[in-house]
């Protein structure tokens, strides 16, 4: 008898705006951010064992298998559960690591849901998304698995509905360290709150172009390609919204239509600046 399965896929997101709105006693920022899912995943397929042992088929070349947020998050669910199912876990990498497109929270959050089908561990999503916030602070957003406008440090969302854009997605070849860009001394910290209904009356009447990212102005300052992408790909795309995603490096375009996105694309690549990833897709 072959053993138990399940295929998913962990998309990406995009941070629309991303608005620093305070900070809390332990050093965290409070962000209003709208997280907006994309179609561009990695899969994961997972198998169930009977040993109880983890295993990464295929561990990423710059990331151990022990620290891959896959097996941590595999190992949180079984330790709290009790759960004496081990897993045999493939996983077909496609977003960029670091990238502010929250690959790893995704990958972390399909590992959860997908291993409490497969182990019939019985999770709630809030019981999920309380273990998954100690992996990373996207993850409760991916277990909630809509478009949100996403309050404290990621632990708050309420579904908000986005108009179909596609986007045209670039990453330049730069590793922002988070931490290093919450920490600049001129990071704005303070921007006023703003309600659910009207980032909802924004994005009704089509105005993407709603607020700002907060990180950008000190990711840009600290790491040119950042600039030089936006600034070229501002040229390009006058009109809508252009804009970095989460602390960078990934800079995104939006677009009514998919052949306009990928006469954009194909624009950015003979610009020949650097990048290390790239794509045109469909907002969820
Ligand atoms: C800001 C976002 C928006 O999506 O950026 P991206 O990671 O997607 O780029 C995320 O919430 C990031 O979450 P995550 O990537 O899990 O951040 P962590 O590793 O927990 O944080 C790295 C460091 O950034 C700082 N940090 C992070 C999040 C936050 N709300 N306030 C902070 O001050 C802290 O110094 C922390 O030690
Ligand atoms: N499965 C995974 N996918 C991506 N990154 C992972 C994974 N497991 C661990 N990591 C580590 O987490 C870090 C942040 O991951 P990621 O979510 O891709 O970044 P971001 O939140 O900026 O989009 C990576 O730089 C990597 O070291």
């Amino acid at each position: 008898m072959s053993l138990p399965q399940l295929s998913v896929h962990a998309p990406a997101k995009l941070n629309l705006f991303l608005h620093i709105v305070g900070r809390r006693t332990d050093g965290y920022h409070l962000l209003q951010s709208a997280f907006q899912l994309i179609d561009w995943c990695d899969d994961l397929q997972f198998t169930r064992t009977t040993d109880g042992v983890i295993t990464l088929l295929n561990p990423q070349p710059s990331v151990p298998a022990e620290q891959d947020l896959v097996v941590r998050a595999a190992r949180l669910l079984q330790q709290h559960t009790g759960c004496a199912y081990g897993a045999q876990i493939h996983l077909e990498k496609r977003l960029p690591l670091g990238g502010g497109v929250g690959g790893g929270s995704s990958d972390a959050a399909a590992t959860l849901s997908a291993l409490n089908q497969l182990w019939q561990t019985g999770l709630s999503v809030p019981q999920l998304q309380a273990l998954g916030v100690q992996l990373g602070a996207d993850v409760p957003f991916f277990l909630f698995g809509q478009n949100a406008l996403v309050e404290g440090i990621g632990e708050q969302m309420q579904a908000l509905m986005i108009p179909p854009r596609w986007y045209l997605v670039w990453v330049p070849p730069v590793h922002v360290p988070t931490a290093t860009i919450f920490t600049a001394p001129d990071l704005v910290r303070n921007t006023p709150g703003i309600t659910l209904s009207q980032v909802q009356f924004a994005y009704m009447t089509n105005k993407l172009i709603f607020g700002r990212n907060d990180l950008q102005a000190i990711a840009e300052k600290q790491f040119p390609e950042i600039s030089a992408a936006l600034a070229t790909l501002r040229h390009i795309q006058p009109n809508g919204l252009v804009r970095m995603s989460g602390s960078g490096a990934t800079i995104f375009a939006e677009f009514e239509h998919e052949e306009v996105a990928q006469a954009a694309l194909q624009a950015m690549l003979r610009s020949g600046l650097p990048q290390r990833g790239y794509a045109v897709v469909r907002g969820r």
